[in-house]
């Protein structure tokens, strides 16, 4: 019997990082660990309220090995030793300033807690008034940088965030070698390849969010970043100008990776790509088939031959790349800045009087009242849902807008704000907490639309991520606003696989990203149907959270 091999995704969210130990020949998820950021979930390095989002390398580097050594822990014996591949997956854009050796500036001295000097998450926004000035710069200049970026630059991207930490900290300044992301920075440390001049980069990432192109022999010339701010200045020198997809090998671990995480230094460790765009290879997705991952945010992935896309440029959305997600295929993206983010801002706002009143109340003791302030927390979401899922449709109730944290797409701006409108003096949680569930479902029917009315068929939406298998409520409402099947990934960490499985085509065992996909894929669990009738109501409302949506962006926009 041939010895079974096994290969290692690791897929970073927002909130943790998760390894998954697959078995290359049947997709079976052998062992898998989640490890919270330890800083991030005391909200160290955050301004939430100043939309300050940043995270401290070491967060990432103590997840890496915990999440690796644990999960080996839990697996037979001899899996670590067959063990031939690890590739990983992250947010993006988060992008940090490093040395002249690639080391971000907050693990070298005088800057560990400058959060200027930490990698800045995708949802930080503190860069919209330099993604305005980019935008505005583009539109004058000979060449659009943008246009492969749906002709809108996001404050979330790495570029926007360059200029702003530039601006706002002379001592990052000054210290900043480079600016590399996430999904770069953790292959290179495993391979020992972190030098920014030799680190290779992930095309998904370069495409997608710093204006890559081979279009434009790379990235923005030196004149655009130099008339965007001459703080820029030599600069891209110091950035790259060839870029990878994800079956690119980064090199194989060093023997001091391989000895922390007991694995061999023959282990191949691949380039790095964003969380959605390797889920979506997780979750086997097909060309024109609407891939969405359901977390925090949203992104939706879509994959189609470059010769049927040919030259169209799709506006409004985060970007067309040439193998952003399947090595020779379009990678196009869009999606939404805050989905699951939107629940978890309305239950912060439900526990606020409560964590304030019996968190300080004397009629418990501190013990019961932390229990107590616990299990609100936990089933609060759960709870709301119950009541949510009651109630009926109504076209004449509450109607919300899911801008809290801009909008992404299409057409990403940044400086929008949600609103709920629609509200009586009967108007309570649960009605409050549906009409936000059917806003982030028209966001995505948003989305969809905007596709369709560019050119770009959708035959069909594959859901994973958290959302997707922790909530039937919100999946059948976006399937009714839809109207259209929504397939369910069955794999609890597609992220985590699909980085498996491009893990399993660096070390050699697939030649290409489908094959691995047909031999590793989980399939589906659950395909939701859309409820016509519900869907004929949610045409109608959705009109009217079209105008509501419009009044905001012509009359409320900060
Ligand atoms: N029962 C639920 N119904 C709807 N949303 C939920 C539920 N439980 C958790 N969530 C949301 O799931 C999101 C986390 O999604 P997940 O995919 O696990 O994380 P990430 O986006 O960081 O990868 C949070 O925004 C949270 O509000
Ligand atoms: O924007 C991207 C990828 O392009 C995501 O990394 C970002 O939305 C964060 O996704 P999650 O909500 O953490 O799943």
């Amino acid at each position: 019997m041939t010895q079974a091999k096994y290969t290692i995704g690791l897929d970073y969210g927002s909130d943790s990082v998760r390894s998954l130990i697959v078995d290359v020949a049947t997709g079976a998820e052998i062992a898998s660990v989640v490890f919270p950021y330890p800083r991030w979930a005391k909200g160290m390095y955050c301004v939430p309220h100043e939309n300050q989002f940043r995270q401290h390398p070491l967060d990432y580097l103590e997840g890496l090995e915990y999440t690796i050594v644990e999960a080996l822990k839990q697996a037979p014996a001899g899996v670590a030793e067959n063990v031939v591949g690890i590739s990983i997956d992250t947010t993006g854009s988060t992008p940090v300033a490093v040395d002249e050796k690639g080391t971000p500036l907050a693990l070298t001295p005088g800057f560990e807690e400058n959060p200027n000097a930490m990698f800045v998450l995708w949802k930080d926004h503190t860069a919209v008034k330099e993604a305005d000035e980019i935008n505005e710069l583009a539109k004058k200049w000979e060449i659009d940088f943008t246009k492969y970026e749906g002709g809108i630059y996001s404050s979330e991207w790495f570029w926007s965030k360059i200029l702003h930490v530039s601006r706002a900290d002379a001592g990052v300044l000054r210290a900043a070698n480079s600016w590399v992301e996430h999904c770069d920075w953790i292959p290179a440390v495993l391979t020992g390849t972190t030098r920014p001049q030799i680190l290779k980069r992930s095309r998904c990432a370069a495409g997608h969010k710093a204006m890559w192109h081979e279009a434009f022999g790379g990235l923005p010339t030196e004149e655009f970043l130099v008339a965007l701010d001459p703080i820029l200045s030599g600069l891209r020198d110091r950035m790259f100008k060839e870029t990878y997809t994800c079956d690119v090998a980064v090199g194989k671990l060093t023997p001091e990776w391989a000895e922390k995480l007991g694995l061999s230094t023959d282990v191949v460790v691949g380039v790095g790509a964003f969380d959605a765009h390797l889920g979506a290879v997780g979750a086997q997705i097909e060309p024109y088939y609407l891939s969405k991952v359901m977390g925090t945010s949203t992104c939706d992935m879509l994959v189609a031959p470059n010769e049927e896309v040919g030259d169209k440029l799709i506006a409004g959305i985060c970007g067309q790349v040439d193998g952003s997600v399947v090595p020779g295929m379009l990678g196009m993206e869009a999606g939404q800045s805050a989905f699951g983010d939107i629940y978890a801002w309305f239950k912060k706002v439900l526990m606020w009087p409560a964590q304030q009143i019996i968190g300080q109340s004397e009629l418990v003791d501190e013990a019961t009242r932390a229990k107590l302030l616990d299990e609100l927390s936990d089933k609060m979401i759960l709870e709301l849902s119950k009541a949510a899922e009651a109630l009926p449709i109504d076209e004449k109730g509450v109607l919300a807008i899911d801008w809290m944290n801009g909008r992404r797409t299409p057409d990403a701006n940044q400086n929008l704000k949600g609103a709920i409108a629609g509200l009586n003096l009967g108007t309570d949680a649960p009605r409050i907490f549906r009409s936000l569930v059917e806003a982030t479902a028209f966001g995505s029917k948003a989305i969809v639309d905007r596709f369709i009315e560019q050119g770009v068929p959708i035959k069909g939406v594959i859901a994973l991520g958290g959302v997707a298998k922790k909530s039937k409520l919100v999946m059948q409402i976006v399937c009714d606003v839809l109207n259209m099947p929504i397939k369910v990934a069955r794999s609890e960490q597609a992220c985590a696989l699909g980085s498996a499985m491009a893990a399993a085509v660096v070390a050699g065992v697939y030649a290409t990203t489908h094959e691995a996909q047909e031999k590793m894929g989980g399939g589906f669990e659950t395909e939701y149907q859309p409820i016509p009738e519900n869907a004929a109501k949610y045409q109608a409302i959705y009109e009217k959270y079209s105008k509501l949506g419009q009044f905001i962006e012509e009359n409320l926009t900060r």
